[in-house]
């Protein structure tokens, strides 16, 4: 079998034109653009790249992006006054806080400065519990990206077994989350994982997310499963070992135009259903 392709990019277009529209209309009945604010500590390359592309693409699709630059030597009580602010912020719609922060930095106690009514990137422990709880609440852009993009090619879920490699919380443990509420029978695999080719050889859904290049290896897809390969590693590598993956595999996420640009659509989608709260 030859994989035929999740088109992240083309799926993340029909969503930000989409969202363009509602910006759009919500621009006229707020009297402004809905607003993100990315907020980044340190000048991390990689997060430095990351943080414009999002800022370019929402300025794109007719929303505000503020950008604020912290020092790398920031402590957290400075970043969480920072976030404080933004929350208080009425021309603030949504708020996205980097990851990682330097390592002196507590990035929970950061991402709960947020607030959920302006969580657009899904990353609180209230949007984390709506998303385990199937209730109405901001996903994670990345898991909430995946769903979406499985959703577009109407990938079945209901009962498949889903391999989420990986656990950390704004990627592996939502994930697992959303493909629960979906139906889906998740195992969660990990670095402790005793045979991790063995048990996503058992997947019809494999979920990537681990940020290892080609980790996967293809000869562990089974024939005519799904990979999704949330991975995101210098030179744009997968965690998964494509060209072989992609050999067995029904459905299968390139890297890049994946995963990646259905995040960000996510994250502006969010973003401007958080503003449109607001006019109530
Ligand atoms: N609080 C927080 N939320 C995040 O959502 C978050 C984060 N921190 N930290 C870093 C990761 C990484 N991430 C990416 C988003 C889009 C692409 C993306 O669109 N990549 C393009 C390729 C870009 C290129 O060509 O360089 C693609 O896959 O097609 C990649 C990576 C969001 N993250």
């Amino acid at each position: 079998m030859t994989a035929r392709i999740l088109d992240g990019t083309a799926t993340a277009q029909a969503l930000l034109d989409e969202t363009a529209e509602r910006a759009a209309k919500l621009t006229e009945q707020l009297g402004r653009k809905p607003c993100l604010v990315t907020v980044l500590v340190g000048e991390d390359p990689a997060s430095v790249t990351y943080v414009k592309m999002k800022g370019n693409r929402a300025r794109k699709y007719g929303l505000e992006s503020r950008r604020i630059v912290l020092p790398e030597t920031s402590t957290t009580a400075e970043v969480v006054a920072q976030v404080e602010a933004l929350a208080a912020d009425n021309t603030v719609d949504g708020i996205l806080v980097q990851h990682p922060v330097p390592s002196q930095v507590d990035e929970p106690a950061v991402f709960e400065a947020i607030g959920a009514a302006k969580d657009v990137d899904g990353v609180t422990m209230a949007s984390f519990a709506a998303m385990g709880l199937g209730r109405p609440g901001f996903q994670s852009c990345t898991p909430g990206g995946i769903i979406r993009l499985l959703d577009a090619y109407e990938v079945p879920l209901a009962g498949q077994h889903a391999v989420v490699v990986g656990r950390s919380p704004i990627l592996g443990k939502p994930v697992g989350l959303l493909l629960l509420e979906r139906n889906a029978t998740v195992t969660y695999c990990h670095s402790k994982t005793r045979d991790l080719a063995e048990v996503v050889k058992t997947a019809d859904i494999v979920v990537a997310a681990v940020g290892k290049p080609e980790l996967i290896r293809g000869d562990w897809i089974k024939e005519g499963a799904v990979v999704v390969d949330g991975g995101y590693n210098p030179g744009n590598v997968g965690d998964v070992e494509y060209a072989a993956a992609a050999e067995r595999a029904s459905w299968i996420t390139p890297v890049p135009g994946g995963v990646g640009p259905m995040t960000i659509a996510t994250l502006l989608a969010q973003t401007v259903d958080a503003a449109a709260a607001r006019v109530g």
